[in-house]
């Protein structure tokens, strides 16, 4: 027996409220979470067991993340075209080769890169947001885009780079809707899938989307590679490089060809630069609309950093009332709709649900985040919910009591987000170092609508417009001096 859900129609199942779930509608994730815990839906034939309360979404995606961190069939089929994306992965060995491929960029020691290139990216962000605070959307993808390449490629665009930033998070959009289950006609219809690949539109959709990509990447791998090859030659330590390099380095003799790499670089690229920039976004409209949070984190870190200086990593732990903002910003906000869908591999037991091998498990995160059992009054945004919580995003994640764990936002078990530590060091560096030098306010006669987002896998906020203002002179002089003593850095 399954949890019970709205009613299937023959043959297409619960289509319009996939076709809600894809789009990250509001209106579906809520209406769902009138059937408890976990609803039932159909895409066609097959189930969807969309997860509702923290309680479930730990108990089967942490507690039995053995048996439940696959991806479903129909993803599998769209893996064939990418086999290097972690994201799309299949549970078995390429995705544990990748993980552990991941895992040494992006784990807590090689996340540190991350930390350079924030902080020495919030000062051109500064500069911008100053001078256009009406094109806060754009700098933030421009900030997290910058920071990116950085780490993988060791450059940055200036803002002649501008128009190749917009044209690859449009190209990012489109893809992203392509890998949601029920986006293509196959998934109704898998028969589809025996047909020539000259009668499959979606595999040519697919690869001109990916041609553009690697146009993106294949200047700069060229001459990361050239750097190996030298480095190679004169035995120079690799560690802290770009991650190109590591990654060359990590795959030498492997025989893997030039496309897995690109595939892998720019998963990272895409998976880094989008959720580091919808964070921002989010947390720079949630502090126009909750200005006491805003002006209690300032005070904060006056009273640590002082106005003679500059925020940065260092201050973390100094800093407990901003890191509990940051939680609340992904609680309260978060971009991530119907999370990244998981699938089981073999038949499990959860209460008196018998949920067999192949079903597909979407976890309803914004919902998760709004559970009253969890969270006392959910809806109210209220940093000093997290005060007394000082762990970080990755050792929250693995608290075996749900009920402990901060908010959800990075996903569960085996297929946690790997990008934990840096998205932590990221976010931290650019919330801390806005909130000193910047007020951010409402645009006179202009309301802030944080339901304002675009469709699609992330809900990226639609562009907006507030008052940014610096917080007076001082602050500026000190990021002028800053910039000045910026290295000069490759510049594209
Ligand atoms: C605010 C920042 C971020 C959020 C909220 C976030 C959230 C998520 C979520 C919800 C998942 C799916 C987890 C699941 O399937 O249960 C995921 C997967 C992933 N994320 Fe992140 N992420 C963030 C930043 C990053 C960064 C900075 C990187 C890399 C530089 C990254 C790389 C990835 C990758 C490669 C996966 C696929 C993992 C897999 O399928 O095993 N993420 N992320």
């Amino acid at each position: 027996m399954l949890p019970t859900g709205p009613r299937p129609w023959p043959w297409i199942g619960n289509q319009s409220l996939i076709r809600g779930l894809n789009s990250g509608s509001s209106r579906t994730l809520k209406h769902l979470t009138r059937y408890g815990d976990i609803a039932t839906i159909w895409l066609s034939r097959s189930p969807i067991l969309v997860i509702n309360s923290p309680r479930a979404a730990h108990e089967l995606l942490h507690s039995m993340s053995s048996k439940t961190s696959d991806r479903p069939i129909t993803v599998h089929h769209r893996a064939k075209l990418l086999p290097w994306s972690l994201v799309l992965a299949p549970y078995g060995e390429q995705f544990h080769r990748l993980r552990k491929i991941y895992h040494h960029l992006l784990g807590q020691q090689g996340a540190m890169i991350f930390r350079r290139w924030s902080e020495e990216e919030t000062l051109f962000m500064f500069k911008s947001l100053a001078e256009r605070p009406d094109q806060a959307h754009f700098e933030c993808d421009r900030h997290a885009f910058n920071v990116t390449m950085r780490v993988i490629y060791g450059v940055r665009y200036g803002t002649e780079g501008d128009q190749r930033v917009r044209d690859t998070f449009q190209l990012w959009e489109t893809m992203f809707c392509y890998f949601l289950p029920g986006s293509l006609i196959f998934d109704y219809f898998p028969s589809m899938l025996k047909l020539p690949p000259w009668l499959q539109p979606w595999m040519w959709i697919f690869r001109g989307l990916k041609r553009r990509e690697r146009g993106l990447h294949l200047r700069h791998l060229r001459r990361i590679e050239d750097h190996y090859l030298q480095s190679k030659k004169k035995s120079t330590p690799i560690s802290g490089t770009p991650f190109a390099m590591q990654l060359l380095r990590m795959t030498d003799g492997m025989n893997i060809g030039e496309q897995a790499i690109i595939d892998v670089l720019s998963m990272l690229l895409g998976a880094g630069a989008d959720t580091i920039s919808c964070f921002m976004q989010q947390f720079l409209k949630a502090m126009a609309v909750n200005p006491k949070a805003a002006v209690a984190a300032q005070a904060e870190i006056d009273s640590v950093v002082g106005a003679k200086r500059l925020p940065n990593w260092e201050d973390n732990p100094n800093l407990p009332y901003v890191r509990a903002l940051i939680k609340e910003v992904h609680r309260w906000a978060p971009f991530a709709a119907a999370g990244i869908p998981h699938s089981t591999t073999e038949d499990i037991t959860y209460g008196d649900y018998v949920i067999s091998k192949g079903t597909v498990l979407l976890p309803n995160i914004p919902s998760i985040m709004r559970n009253q059992e969890r969270y006392v009054e959910p809806d109210r945004f209220d940093p000093a919910r997290f005060l007394n919580d000082g762990s970080d995003s990755a050792t929250s994640a693995h608290n075996p009591d749900w009920s402990k764990r901060d908010h959800v936002h990075f996903g569960w078990g085996r297929r946690l987000c790997p990008g934990v530590y840096a998205a932590d060091i990221c976010i931290f560096v650019a919330v801390t170092r806005v909130l000193w030098s910047f007020d951010i306010q409402p645009h006179p006669g202009i309301q802030v609508r944080m339901e304002d987002v675009s469709d699609g896998l992330l809900k990226k906020p639609l562009p907006f417009r507030l008052q940014i203002n610096s917080r007076g002179p001082g602050y500026d002089e000190i990021v002028a001096q800053q910039l000045e003593m910026c290295s000069t850095a490759n510049k594209e």
